[in-house]
C-alpha cells in the first residue's frame, strides 16, 4: 500500500490554499524547465497535499505558456499520486449554468502551440488516453462536490482551445455541434502529461459563462467571469477540504491502471534510447524502468 499524495492544480482565481497543516512553499528543480510557481506542501486531515497555481501567483502564465511538462514533473518529484485539476470554463449547454461544476471525463484537444508529451525522438512511448480522467478520483470529487451543495454535472466533454482569445460565434456553434459540454484553455496537454507520468487525474471544471453561442448572453465577458470565479473559488475550497477523508492516506493501486500507464508503452529499444532524454525522463519513467531491469 502506498501513501496518497494529493496534488491540486489551481486554475484562474485559485492561487492559494488555506487550511494546510505545516504549509511550506517549495521550489522544485525540473529538467523540463521552471514550474509555474513554487509548490505549496502540507497536510490536510493527515493526507499529504501539494498545491500548484497553474498560472502562478499573480496570474503570470498565459494558457499557451503554462509550463505543463515542468508542472507535472515537479508534482511527480514531490510524490503526487493523484491530481485534481480545478479550472474555469465556458458552457455549451443551457442546463449547465454559470456557478455549476462539471466533473469532466472526456476531452477534445484543439490546442496546437504546446509541447504535449514527455517522450519523443530517443524514447518513444504511446499511452492510452481513451479514458483520460481517473474514474476513482473523479467519483471522489463528485461525492465531495455533492456533499458541499454544489450543483454538479457528473461527466462532460471539455474542448481545449489554444486561446488566449475566446471563441468566435462560429467556433462556439461548431463545438456545440460536436457534442462538447464545456470549453477551457488549459486541461490539455495537462491530462495527457499526467497519464504519461502515471498520476491519476480528475478535472473539476467550474462554469463561469455560456461561451458565445447563447442568444441571451452574447459575447464572453471577462468581468462577469471574474465575478463568478470569486464565488466558485469558495466552493472549490470547500470541495477540496472534503477530499482527504474520502480518499484516505493509504492508497490501493488505481483499479483503472492510471498508475501503471507506462507498462508496455515504451517502444524504443534500450540500446537505441537517447541518454540525455532518458536523464530528463528520470522521474517520469523510474517505476517502469525499474521493472524492465528486473
Ligand atoms: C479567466 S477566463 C480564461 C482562463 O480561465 C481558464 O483558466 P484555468 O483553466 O486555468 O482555470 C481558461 O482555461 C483560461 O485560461
Ligand atoms: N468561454 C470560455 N472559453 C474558454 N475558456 C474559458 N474559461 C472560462 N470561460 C471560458
Amino acid at each position: 500500500m502506498t501513501q496518497t499524495v494529493l496534488g491540486i492544480i489551481g486554475g484562474s482565481g485559485l492561487y492559494e490554499m488555506d487550511g494546510l497543516q505545516d504549509p511550506s512553499w517549495v521550489n522544485v528543480d525540473s529538467p523540463w524547465g521552471a514550474p509555474s510557481d513554487a509548490l505549496l506542501t502540507g497536510r490536510l486531515d493527515g493526507v499529504k497535499m501539494v498545491f500548484l497555481p497553474r498560472h502562478g501567483r499573480g496570474h503570470l502564465h498565459a494558457p499557451t505558456t503554462v509550463p505543463y511538462r515542468a508542472n507535472i514533473d515537479a508534482l511527480k518529484r514531490l510524490g503526487v499520486t493523484d491530481i485534481i485539476s480545478i479550472s474555469a470554463c465556458g458552457s455549451f449547454r443551457e442546463e449547465m449554468a454559470p456557478g455549476d461544476f462539471v466533473i469532466v471525463d472526456q476531452f477534445i484537444d484543439r490546442t496546437f502551440a504546446r509541447e504535449k508529451s514527455f517522450f519523443g525522438t530517443g524514447c518513444v512511448a504511446h499511452v492510452s488516453l481513451a479514458h483520460p480522467t481517473c474514474p476513482r478520483l473523479s467519483a471522489a470529487c463528485a461525492t465531495a462536490a455533492e456533499a458541499t451543495g454544489i450543483t454538479l454535472h457528473r461527466g462532460g466533454t471539455y474542448l481545449a482551445m489554444e486561446g488566449p482569445q475566446f471563441s468566435s460565434l462560429a467556433e462556439s456553434r461548431l463545438y456545440r455541434s460536436w457534442g462538447c459540454d464545456v470549453i477551457g484553455m488549459t486541461n490539455m496537454p495537462e491530462a495527457k502529461l499526467a497519464r504519461e507520468a502515471e498520476i491519476c487525474y480528475a478535472s473539476v471544471a467550474m462554469i463561469t459563462d455560456y461561451d458565445s453561442w447563447h442568444p441571451d448572453h452574447g459575447a464572453v465577458d471577462i468581468t462577469a467571469i471574474i465575478a463568478t470565479l470569486q464565488g466558485n473559488g469558495t466552493k472549490a475550497r470547500d470541495l477540496i477540504a472534503k477530499l482527504p477523508a474520502l480518499l484516505g492516506g493509504d492508497r490501493a493501486p488505481c483499479p483503472h491502471g492510471c498508475d501503471r500507464a507506462l507498462d508496455h508503452a515504451i517502444m524504443t529499444a534500450p540500446d537505441k534510447r537517447d541518454p540525455a532524454l532518458m536523464a530528463q525522463l528520470e522521474a517520469i519513467t523510474a517505476r517502469v524502468l525499474a521493472k524492465e531491469t528486473r
